[in-house]
């Protein structure tokens, strides 16, 4: 397996379009080969904007997103980059066409790359076996799952090209506590065994604290920390460190 640098942000600063006001100032970071990075915030610290700059969705205003230390600026680059990574948002009915059967839809970024249809679908029975979706439901509608079902649907959707990174946007924020720890074993299980690098924005401390290698907070669009989480220091060493660098209160 490759490693070394996959994504960085350096100095990265960001608006939205046609507004002034500065949504991150000067954020860096870094990402390797099959690391689990959280990104940690109150609700409007800038997260999703955050997600959005590093997926190259939105265009930071200064500074740079580099995949495996070229800039994403450059068109070519930009290319790969996209051919290398997924993003999960953070409500899987809004992000899946309710009309088509969850096979297609799984199948759908295939499509986009040329795949024939034999590799299309080996490649999306795979997935869906892998998030563990039984057989009999493959070519049921969006609309007879539940949200937690639907999110794995979409993890598997993201799987399908083998990326080397998935960005998720609160992915268990709309699930239950079972639906929860069944996606959070998906995920930990993907890194494992197929190396696949995640950057998982969260609100909550816990849930990064138990699958990430590292943290980093963000408040008011400005990096307030960033840690490695070590097997050595128990939760509540980070408990203690997360309520000071943001406020939040962990239950
Ligand atoms: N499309 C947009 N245009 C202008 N401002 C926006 C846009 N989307 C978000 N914002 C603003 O950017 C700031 C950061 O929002 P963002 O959604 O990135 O935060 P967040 O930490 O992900 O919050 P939450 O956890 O509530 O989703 C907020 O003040 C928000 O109002």
């Amino acid at each position: 397996m490759r490693t070394g640098s996959l994504l960085a942000a350096r100095e990265l600063s960001f608006s939205y379009p046609g507004s002034a006001r500065r949504i991150l100032q000067d954020i860096n970071l870094n990402l390797d080969d099959g690391e689990i990075l959280g990104i940690l915030g109150e609700s409007g610290s800038g997260k999703t904007s955050l997600s959005l700059v590093l997926a190259g969705f939105e265009r930071p205003v200064s500074g740079r997103v580099l995949f495996r230390s070229l800039s994403i600026a450059q068109s070519k680059n930009y290319r790969e980059y996209r051919r290398s990574i997924q993003y999960l948002f953070q409500n899987p009915r809004s992000s899946v066409n309710r009309y088509r059967n969850i096979f297609d839809i799984v199948a759908e970024p295939l499509s986009y790359r040329g795949f024939h249809k034999g590799t299309r679908e080996a490649l999306a029975a795979e997935a869906l076996k892998l998030v563990g979706l039984e057989y009999g439901r493959w070519y049921d509608y969006p609309d007879q799952f539940s949200l937690g079902q639907l999110q794995r649907i979409c993890l598997a959707r993201a799987i399908t090209t083998r990326p080397k990174l998935i960005i998720c946007d609160e992915p268990f924020s709309a699930l239950d506590i079972s639906s929860r720890a069944r996606m959070e074993q998906i995920l930990v299980e993907l890194n494992k065994k197929n190396g696949v690098a995640f950057i998982i924005i969260s609100h909550e401390p816990r849930t990064l604290l138990k699958l990430c290698h590292k943290i980093m907070a963000l408040r008011e669009g400005r990096q307030t920390d960033f840690w490695y989480v070590g097997q050595e220091q128990s939760l509540d060493d980070y408990t203690e460190k997360l309520i000071v660098a943001e406020g939040v209160r962990v239950k």
